[in-house]
């Protein structure tokens, strides 16, 4: 079968955020932007995603004549924003502040259009249950950790340490869809691979 013809560009190099519109009917062009993700002085992890949204949506904009779409997910414990890790004993020390408790997981997003920018930060809580020493060593070596923010994926092997979820699972995995599709909608991106009707 032919691919459907792409109708969004995707400022990411995320597979899942690819997976996540799939699912959705929307497929895209992808061109990956690499932008400095370092939060600013005293800025609230919600302002820092949607920045980072916006800043990976605009990279975008010359590379393509379609609407463009950057996102940003974020573990936040204790107001303070956990990233990738860079090595296992950051991974480990990320887990360590999780194990046995809640956190919260935001994700921006921005798409570019007809409308101009628009943007939305979806919050998600989650509740991990407590992890032990031998099982932090044990799921470092998997490799799902390592390019997933705060150290865990949550649709992976991570799942049994998972004790409950109160928002959107989809925004932990990167893209929040409900909220995602409201903003493509109304940038006049079509959905369902053009078959939900407008
Ligand atoms: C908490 C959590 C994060 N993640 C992922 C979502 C994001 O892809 C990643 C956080 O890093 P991001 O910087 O948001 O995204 P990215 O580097 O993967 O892609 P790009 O910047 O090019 O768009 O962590 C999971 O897949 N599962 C989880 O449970």
């Amino acid at each position: 079968m032919l691919e459907p013809e792409p109708v969004l560009c995707l400022a990411s190099a995320s597979p899942r955020r690819q997976a996540l519109l799939a699912s959705i009917g929307v497929s895209v062009e992808v061109e990956p932007c690499d932008i400095d993700e370092s939060p600013l002085p005293g800025e609230s992890a919600e302002r820092y995603v949607i920045r980072l949204a916006q800043a990976k949506a605009q990279a975008a904009i010359p590379l393509t004549a379609l609407p463009t779409l950057g996102s940003d997910t974020a573990v936040v414990v204790d107001g303070q924003i956990l990233g990738k890790p860079d090595d296992e004993s950051h991974a480990a020390s990320m887990l360590l502040r999780l194990s046995g408790r809640q956190h919260d997981v935001l994700t921006g997003v921005a798409v570019t259009g007809p409308k101009g920018i628009l943007t939305c930060c979806v919050t998600t809580r989650v509740t991990l249950r407590d992890i032990s020493d031998a099982e932090i060593a044990a799921y470092w070596k998997t490799a799902e950790p390592c390019d997933k923010a705060g150290g865990y994926a949550i649709q992976g092997m991570a799942s049994v340490f998972v004790a409950g979820i109160e928002g959107s699972h989809s925004a932990v995995v990167g893209l929040p869809l409900f909220e995602t599709a409201c903003l493509l909608r109304r940038q006049g991106v079509p959905l369902w691979n053009g078959h939900l009707p407008a």
